[in-house]
């Protein structure tokens, strides 16, 4: 990879007059050969690495005959070296001309005295033979496969660019999203468009090789005649010699050269796809990273910037293909496409061409990579469900996923199981990340903000069974209103704005009117956990007022059951279920012995407590209405309270009735007293949600019931 400095140049002068008039300056010089040609040859051959770049013949009618020239390189020739020695003997010749003509008409003798000299390069290889190319032709070839990488990459990398920018506003791609890994599927995109790219750009070669054959055919007929009958190194002297312009034959063998054309077109491939592939998964990444076209328009800049500098040093590689310029830029990844498409038809070292290649296509992985992950926080509008391994969050995270959202899980798995993430994983068929993470931790917290662009938060992390908020309160406050809190602050230092919060119906208490609305007063909360949420609801409402920007949905649910239709996830109880359906659940499998039914007394059609069991999926679904509402701006409040349940009253005896006759099973029970804390009857009026969030349960009763007893067997019999 040294420069290639000044070229000596050992000068073989059979006319005898040539040799001493040649100039050397600091990039040739030249001095006069004392030994044949074949012994210089056979000396220097093989010897890349030495001083002399080659031996130049001139024959002895070089006034007659001024083509007779040759010039034996040991390195690559350039066209410049060329033409500079052409240029010397020219001038050489030109004076000596002079000598032979009066003084007097000197106009009239310089017109005549005007010779032209061509030089005929041989590249000597490693075994020693000599094949002549053309220097022009190569360039031209360079440039032309140069400038078709140039015009692909422009063409084919902007269709790439505006596919990423158009989908990103298209709802369909984060379906599609949702079942293909951003790597996949950037990948998928550049590769795509590649194939059409390449399949069009086949369809010219293919019209140019035939349009290109016929022209041949047309007008360069005789030239190829003659240079067919020509061959080898003895065809061109002897061509030199009879005065045909060598330079059109040596064109005329480079473009009939089976090996040189291979080489140039094996390259152009290599290097047209890498460098194809390269700049549009460069494209790839702007697309992601922007909102529009007219954004994309002003980051595209960057882009051709290395593509210009390429084209600049492509031009000068053409020239001097061995300057260090030229060599590094070979190599690096962003210009090697159009520069090293400059120095092949010089020859270039494998081990500078497999690392120019290497590099390439390394080099797209990693920038497809890098574009993904753009690309995910671009497109992705990515939610973090805590305590999305619990019973409402991991039906929720199923449920963002099915949508289109990007899902971070995090939990502590204080109160929920592993199995529940792997469970959303297999329904989702997503690798969804999951931290474990305890929300009252800034720390772990933080970690997860900052890894991932977190767009919205939905909150669950919360303890949730009301007997135990009795015996350990602070545990309550701790774990539901310091981890709120945090999670709020973590959203404020990262300007995450988006908030859904798991609200309860607890707040209402025992409702005064029922259906209860959203407008009926919280009654003052029977226990810590229920005044948790209400704090929480105060909080966030604080929050969003004080605090530009911040949006907030706050979701009353009334009673969660079921699973989802897989059985994969479900609601996991802790020792002895506190709620009504996992324990009807367990007595119908037979863990426990009865339930016990609190309270027949109630002033009730059959005596038992009246209740609005709403579906699990149901209630998941409420919570991507209620997001999609905040993220599209069409909430009409800062913070916004919907109650979320069927709407319809279901008695605790008609619940266990329906159970049975669903699934089959019975379950034993007895009527015992009065849970302390229970209220007689609770159910919403969901008018708010159906109308504003364009929701309402659709699953039955039956169906909850079903898929409850489904999970049950699931975890029983697997
Ligand atoms: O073994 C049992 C369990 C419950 N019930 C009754 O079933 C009904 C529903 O009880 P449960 O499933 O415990 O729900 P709720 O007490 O209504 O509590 C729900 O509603 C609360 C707010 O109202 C939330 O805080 C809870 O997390 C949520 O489960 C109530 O009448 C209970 O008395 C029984 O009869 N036997």
């Amino acid at each position: 990879m040294k420069s290639s400095g000044v070229k000596n140049i050992i000068v073989l002068d059979e006319s005898g007059f040539v040799a001493g008039e040649l100039k050397s300056d600091k990039s040739m010089s030249f001095t006069v050969g004392d030994r044949p040609l074949d012994e210089l040859r056979a000396e220097y051959s093989g010897k890349n690495e030495g001083d002399i770049f080659g031996i130049l013949v001139i024959g002895s009618d070089i006034m007659t005959n001024p083509r007779n020239v040759q010039l034996y390189t040991f390195k690559p020739s350039t066209l410049e070296t060329e033409t500079a020695i052409a240029g010397q003997i020219g001038n050489i010749v030109e004076a000596e001309k002079l000598k032979a003509y009066s003084i007097e008409n000197l106009p009239q003798i310089m017109e005549e005295v005007k010779t032209t000299v061509s030089v005929q390069a041989y590249r000597i290889g490693e075994s020693g033979e000599s094949r002549e190319s053309s220097s022009t032709v190569s360039m031209i070839f360079a440039i032309a496969f140069g400038m078709m990488i140039y015009m692909m990459v422009f063409l084919y990398g902007g269709t790439v660019l505006q596919g990423v920018v158009e989908e990103k506003s298209s709802r369909v791609l984060e379906v599609v999203v949702s079942s293909v890994r951003p790597f996949d599927l950037m990948m998928g995109k550049i590769l795509g468009i590649a194939a059409v790219a390449l399949t069009q750009f086949f369809i010219w070669v293919v019209l140019i090789a035939v349009l290109g054959g016929l022209l041949m055919q047309a007008f360069a007929g005789d030239l190829m005649a003659g240079a067919a009958s020509m061959t080898g190194e003895a065809g061109s002297m002897t061509a030199a010699m009879s005065g045909v312009d060598a330079e059109s034959l040596a064109a005329v063998k480079t473009l009939t050269d089976a090996g040189f054309l291979l080489k140039m077109l094996g390259g152009f491939l290599v290097y047209f796809i890498g460098g194809y592939l390269l700049y549009a998964a460069m494209y790839a990444a702007i697309g992601s990273a922007v909102e529009s076209s007219a954004d994309a328009q002003q980051l595209q800049f960057p882009i051709t910037i290395p593509i210009i500098m390429a084209m600049i040093i492509m031009l000068r590689a053409a020239n001097d293909p061995m300057s260090p310029l030229a060599v590094w830029a070979s190599i690096i990844p962003f210009t090697s496409p159009l520069v090293m498409m400059a120095r092949l038809p010089y020859g270039v070292p494998a081990t500078e061409l497999v690392l120019s290649v290497v590099l390439l296509y390394l080099t797209f992985i990693l920038t497809v990579w890098f574009a993904a992950k753009i690309y995910r926080v671009g497109i992705f509008i990515t939610i973090l469900v805590t305590g999305g391994a619990g019973y409402i969050g991991s039906h929720t995270a199923v449920e963002l996923v099915g949508t289109g959202y990007g899902v971070v899980i995090a939990d502590d798995l204080s109160n929920a199981d592993m199995s529940a993430v792997e469970g959303v994983r297999a329904i989702s068929g997503k690798d969804i990340p999951f931290v474990k993470a305890d929300c009252c931790d800034e720390k772990e917290m933080e970690e997860i903000f900052r890894e991932y662009g977190i767009d919205a938060v939905i909150h669950f992390a919360a303890s949730k069974s009301v007997e135990e908020s009795v015996r350990e309160p602070l545990k309550y406050y701790r774990n539901n209103i310091l981890s709120f809190a945090t999670v709020l602050g973590l959203m404020r230092t990262y300007g995450v704005e988006h908030m859904v919060f798991s609200s309860s119906a607890t707040v209402y208490g025992q409702p005064d009117a029922l259906p209860v609305t959203e407008s009926a007063p919280r009654k003052p909360a029977n226990s810590p956990y229920g005044n948790t949420k209400q704090i929480c609801e105060d909080i966030l409402r604080d929050s969003i007022s004080a605090y530009d920007g911040m949006k907030g949905v706050a979701l009353r649910y009334f009673n969660p059951i079921g699973a989802h239709p897989s059985a994969l996830i479900g609601e996991l109880p802790r020792g002895v279920p506190a709620n009504l359906v996992p324990f009807i659940t367990q007595t119908a499998a037979g863990i426990r012995e009865r339930l016990h039914i609190f309270g027949g007394d109630y002033s009730t059609p059959d005596g038992t407590a009246l209740r609005d069991y709403i579906d699990i999926m149901d209630l998941a679904k409420a919570h991507v209405a209620a997001l999609d509402r905040m993220l599209n701006g069409k909430n009409k409040g800062r913070y916004e309270v919907f109650n979320i349940g069927t709407g319809v009253p279901l008695s605790v005896l008609r619940l266990v009735r329906t159970f049975e006759r669903v699934n089959g099973v019975a379950v034993p029970y007895k009527i015992t007293g009065r849970r302390a804390g229970d209220v007689e009857a609770v159910w919403a009026d969901t008018s708010l949600a159906n109308i504003e969030l364009g929701w309402k349960a659709s699953r039955s009763i039956e169906d909850s019931l079903a898929s409850a007893w489904d999970w049950e067997k699931h975890l029983r019999y697997g």
